[in-house]
C-alpha cells in the first residue's frame, strides 16, 4: 500500500468509477448470508464453497477471465429478492463513498437474473433503491449500464435488449447505456453490431470488453463494427502501436481494471499493466475496480497499486481523473462540479505540500 500523504491524497481525490459490475460487489459474507436467507444451495462438489474463508482463499487462485465468471455466475444465484440486489449495491455505495467515488457509471448482468427466474423489475428496483440513498447520504451521482453477455448466443442478447422492460428503462432515462461482457476469446465484437445497432437509433451509450484477453484486434473490432465511445479494459491496445496513435487522437477512453488485470492473469504484476506507455502516448483512461469482491481490491485500491507501481506526479493524478470526469456520460453540469471538487482538492494539497 502507499505512504500515508500520498495515500490521503488519492483518497481524497473525486473519482468516478467507469467499469464497476454491481455483482461483481457481492462478498463471500454476503453469499452466503444470502444463500442461507433464500435456502440456495451451494456447490457441495466445490470444496472453495466450504466456508468464508475457503471462498477467499480461492479467489486468490483464479486462472483466467472464465475461471473467474464461473464462481461470479454460482455467487449471483443467491440474488433473489429487489432487497439482495439493494443489500448488495449498498454494499458497494459504502466503499464507494469511503474511496472518494464522486460518480459511478455501474454494469449489470440482467440476463443472468431473468434466466434464473428473477425478474427485470426485480433487479433494477433493488439497485434502484440503493442508488438513491448513495445519492442522499454520500452525494454519490449513478447511471447504470445493461451489459449483455458473450457466453449467451447473440439472439438471447438481442430478445432481452427488445423485451419490454429493458426498453421501458432505456426510455425512462434509468439505463443509459449498453455494454458487453463475459468470456471473451473466441467472441468477436462485430457478433453483436446488430444490438448496438439498435441501441445507437435510440441514442443510448455504448460500451464493450475490447482487448482484456482478447487481442487488439478486438478493440479494431469493438470500434469498426460496433461503433462504441469507451472501450472497458482495453489493455491489448498495448500491442498495436498504429491503433493506439489512433484510439488516442480520437480520445476514446478506456476503463482500465490493473488489479482485475494481474488476478485474471492478464500480466504478471501491476507494473506490467501498460499505464506508464498510455500515459506517454496521451491515451485517455479511467482506472477502476472491476469486480472488487472477487479480486480483493476496490477502487482506492486500485489507485494506490498504481502509485506504487508507476509513482504518479500530482499532475498527472488530475489528469487522470480530469480524464475520468470528461469521460463520463453523466450531465454537462454534473462534470463542472466535478471538475471544480478536483480543482479545489488539487489546490488544498498544494498548499499541504508548498
Ligand atoms: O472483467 C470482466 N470481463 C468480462 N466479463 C466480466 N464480467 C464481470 N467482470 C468481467
Ligand atoms: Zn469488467
Amino acid at each position: 500500500m502507499c505512504k500515508s500523504s500520498i495515500h490521503s491524497f488519492l483518497q481524497a481525490l473525486p473519482k468516478v468509477e467507469h467499469h464497476m459490475h454491481i455483482e461483481g460487489a457481492l462478498s463471500p459474507s454476503l453469499i452466503f448470508k444470502l444463500a442461507a436467507k433464500n435456502g440456495i444451495e451451494l456447490p457441495k462438489d466445490d470444496s472453495a464453497f466450504s466456508s468464508v474463508e475457503s471462498l477467499v482463499e480461492r479467489y486468490k487462485h483464479f486462472t483466467s477471465l472464465d475461471d473467474f465468471l464461473h464462481y461470479y455466475y454460482i455467487g449471483m444465484s443467491v440474488l433473489l429478492s429487489a432487497g439482495d440486489f439493494e443489500a448488495l449495491a449498498w454494499d458497494y455505495f459504502q466503499h464507494a463513498a469511503a474511496d472518494g467515488v464522486v460518480h459511478a457509471e455501474l454494469f449489470y448482468d440482467p440476463q443472468a437474473h431473468t434466466s434464473r427466474g428473477v425478474s427485470y423489475s426485480t433487479i433494477v428496483s433493488g439497485i434502484s433503491a440503493a442508488r438513491k440513498r448513495a445519492e442522499s447520504e454520500f452525494g454519490i451521482t449513478t447511471e447504470l449500464i445493461c451489459c449483455f453477455l458473450r457466453h449467451l448466443p447473440v439472439s438471447d442478447s438481442l430478445m432481452a435488449f427488445d423485451s419490454s422492460e429493458i426498453q421501458a428503462s432505456f426510455k425512462d432515462g434509468s439505463v443509459i447505456g449498453i455494454g458487453l461482457d463475459s468470456t471473451e476469446l473466441d467472441k468477436p465484437p462485430h457478433l453483436w453490431k446488430e444490438l448496438y445497432a439498435k441501441a445507437a437509433t435510440q441514442e443510448l451509450n455504448l460500451t464493450a470488453h475490447a482487448g482484456e484477453e482478447g487481442p487488439a484486434e478486438y478493440i479494431t473490432d469493438a470500434l469498426a463494427s460496433l461503433h462504441i465511445s469507451r472501450i472497458d479494459h482495453g489493455v491489448h491496445l498495448i500491442d498495436d502501436p498504429e491503433l493506439m496513435a489512433s484510439v488516442a487522437k480520437e480520445g476514446i477512453m478506456l476503463t482500465v481494471c490493473p488489479i482485475s488485470n494481474v488476478v485474471l492473469k492478464c500480466f504478471p504484476s501491476i507494473k506490467d499493466v501498460p499505464i506508464r506507455k498510455f500515459l506517454d502516448a496521451g491515451v485517455r483512461f479511467s482506472i477502476n475496480s472491476d469486480d472488487p469482491a472477487y479480486f480483493g481490491g476496490y477502487i482506492l485500491d486500485n489507485y494506490c497499486a498504481v502509485d506504487d507501481a508507476f509513482q504518479l506526479s500530482a499532475e498527472e493524478w488530475k489528469s487522470v481523473c480530469r480524464a475520468a470526469i470528461e469521460g463520463s456520460w453523466c450531465s454537462e453540469e454534473r462534470k463542472a462540479e466535478l471538475l471544480e471538487r478536483l480543482h479545489s482538492v488539487m489546490e488544498h494539497w498544494r498548499s499541504k505540500v508548498a
